[in-house]
């Protein structure tokens, strides 16, 4: 057994037009973790974010609360969760106060003036408590849109894109912000399109791709999984093409015929270099330095992105 809060366990939809967004997806989510969720535009990231906060139906599949069928369980379940949505959803005429304070009431959960007083001071809203929604700048919307996710007291919270479309300043304060939420126990999964983000937040990051969950793991075990090293062998002289002797490595030519790059997997028994090196003298062709470089999760996540273009 896992230590899952969250497990999601085969989950399908295909929406009426068609479309399958999720085809099978299985996840275990951890407590107390910062989970990020990186996928294309229309990878399915919202729509497994939606599903298990029950906004939009599965087509197949199930999802446990804490070993508990979500829509057997449901309100319970509901309680459990928060949900900070890609759009911001209020009203523009509704004070801050209101707006968190409200959305307390939408669970069930009766007034507790000194629980939304926490959670604005929280988040540093509480000087903006009279503040109409439409006077806030877009940073401080997002703030609220948080603070209205915790007002119910979730201990999960998913954030769909949270900082899409927010500059760099605002980017790092809301990490920040994240990280506290974590450190006060909230198990956290967020979706991005940010690699970067990906990277400084997350505990785990979980690729998906067109419905699939592709890859899952910490940094570095993805790295170790999925990632791959390339050899760069600079030549004493530029050559116009790759010899035909070298073909069994696959290996590319670059900077302008300077450079052989040959991409080789350093878990595996045998990288296939030495017999590389051998044949290059067998060829004569000469060489003046080695590199070896090992691909990040940006070109990780690159090389999955592109496999789906050309599947
Ligand atoms: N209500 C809907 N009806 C029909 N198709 C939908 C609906 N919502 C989403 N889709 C389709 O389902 C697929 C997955 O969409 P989803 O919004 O889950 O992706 P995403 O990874 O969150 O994308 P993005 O990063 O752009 O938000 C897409 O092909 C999308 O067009």
């Amino acid at each position: 057994m896992s230590d899952a809060i969250v497990r999601i366990e085969g989950l399908r939809k295909a929406y009426a037009n068609g479309v399958e967004a999720l085809k099978g997806v299985d996840l275990d989510i951890r407590k107390g973790e910062i989970l990020a969720l990186l996928g294309p535009n229309g990878a399915g990231k919202t729509t497994l974010i939606n599903i298990v906060c029950g906004i939009v139906t599965a087509t197949g599949g199930q999802v446990l609360v804490d070993g508990k069928n979500w829509l057997q369980d449901f309100r319970s379940a509901r309680t459990r969760i928060g949900l900070v949505p890609q759009e911001l959803t209020t009203d523009a005429f509704e004070s801050v106060w209101a707006t968190v304070s409200f959305s307390r009431g939408l669970f069930g959960k009766p007034r507790d003036d000194a629980k939304v007083e926490e959670i604005l001071k929280r988040l540093t809203l509480w000087d903006k408590r009279k503040s109409e929604m439409r006077e806030l700048s877009g940073g401080m919307k997002r703030r609220v849109m948080i603070a209205k996710a915790l007002a119910h007291e979730p201990d999960i919270l998913f954030l769909d894109e949270p900082t899409a479309g927010v500059d760099v300043e605002l980017r790092r304060d809301m990490w920040e912000l994240v990280r506290k939420l974590r450190a006060d126990g909230t198990t956290i999964i967020l979706t991005t399109h940010y690699i970067e983000e990906a990277e400084e937040m997350a505990d785990r990051v979980g690729v998906i791709r067109k419905g699939e969950l592709v890859a899952l793991g910490d940094k570095k075990g993805l790295m170790a999984q999925l990632g791959q090293r390339t050899l760069k062998i600079t030549l004493d002289d530029p050559i116009s093409e790759v010899p035909s002797g070298l073909s069994e490595w696959g290996v590319a030519l670059e900077d302008e015929g300077h450079t052989l790059c040959y991409r080789f997997d350093s878990h595996a028994e045998q990288t296939g270099i030495p017999q590389l090196m051998r044949r290059l003298d067998e060829l004569h062709l000469g060489w003046k330095d080695l590199a070896t470089h090992q691909s990040s999760l940006e070109d990780i996540f690159v090389s999955l992105v592109h496999e789906e273009r050309a599947a």
